[in-house]
């Protein structure tokens, strides 16, 4: 895709985060990554990396094939309205804005423009990104180049856009539940004797671990578990007062509590 352009409108905390992944993954030439915010001084580093920085949305997209919109929902339509004549029928939208359905989007462009919704989280600038994507009126081949950038920048699944909430919640909210319970581990391990540093690291470590054992081999979380907890041993009696004290409730509530919030 060395000649392709892409505009990412909105170089906040997840649009960076984007540019910083595409930069590293070499999908596109860096000076066909543009990208766009008022304070242009946050975007130096992004500039500095080869990228094409600026405030202009409108020349951003009129020299971009594909356009990721990555502004605060309340934003969004205002942005749209702003782009709108800048957009032709061969340009390919991907907005990552939760909260606002696709069908919403669609109603907002001056004609029909294949229109992807994507929900990655912000491990995209280090390519660990968890993508879910849906489209509308978009061809075999415009769904396959969008699930192709993404799934170099980690992985990806094409889901209904009814599930896009749900995504939103799992997949992006999640990298912030997933930390949390790291900083948690890791204040647990300075209790018990290790300097926050060490401590972070095997939390850290430990996670990855975990995942990647459900990732790479396709097993169920408990039958890694059932490895772990020895009878009368000290895993199951952790792993016990953990959900006496509510662990997993207390997820499965969080995770109701950020979808209901976007409901
Ligand atoms: N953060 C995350 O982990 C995730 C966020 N999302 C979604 O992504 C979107 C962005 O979120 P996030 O990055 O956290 O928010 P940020 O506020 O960090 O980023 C939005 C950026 O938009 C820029 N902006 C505002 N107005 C304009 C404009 N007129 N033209 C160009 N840029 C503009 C702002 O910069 P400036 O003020 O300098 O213009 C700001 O940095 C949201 O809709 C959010 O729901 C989705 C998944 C994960
Ligand atoms: O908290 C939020 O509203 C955004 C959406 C997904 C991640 N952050």
């Amino acid at each position: 895709m060395k000649d392709t352009s892409i505009s990412i409108i909105g170089g906040g905390n997840l649009g960076s985060s984007i540019a910083s992944g595409l930069l590293a993954s070499g999908i596109f030439s860096h000076q066909k990554i543009h990208i766009t915010r008022r304070n242009l001084e946050k975007l130096q580093n992004l500039a500095d990396q080869g990228a094409v920085t600026g405030n202009n949305n409108v020349w951003a997209v009129e020299n971009a094939d594909i356009v990721i919109l990555a502004v605060k929902p309340f934003k969004l339509m205002e942005i749209l309205q702003e782009i709108s004549p800048a957009l032709t029928k061969d340009k390919i939208i991907v907005s990552v804005v939760s909260g606002v359905g696709i069908q919403e989007i669609e109603e907002a462009l001056p004609m029909q423009i294949p229109l992807f919704r994507a929900m990655p989280n912000t491990a995209i600038s280090i390519k660990e990104s968890m993508t879910c994507i849906s489209s509308l009126n978009a061809t075999k081949a415009q769904e396959e180049a969008v699930m192709n950038i993404f799934n170099q920048l980690g992985k990806v699944v094409k889901i209904g856009e009814e599930h896009m909430d749900a995504a939103t919640v799992l997949g992006a909210c999640g990298i912030a539940y997933a930390l949390r319970f790291i900083r948690a581990a890791s204040q647990g391990g300075i209790e018990i004797g290790f300097s926050a540093e060490v401590s972070q690291l095997i939390a850290s470590q430990t996670v990855m671990g975990a995942a990647k054992l459900l990732l790479e081999q396709g097993k169920h979380p408990e039958e890694e578990i059932d490895k772990v907890t020895t009878p009368k041993g000290c895993t199951i009696a952790g792993l016990n007062e953990m959900e006496f004290q509510g662990f997993s409730s207390s997820l499965v509530r969080g995770i109701l509590a950020s979808y209901e919030k976007l409901q």
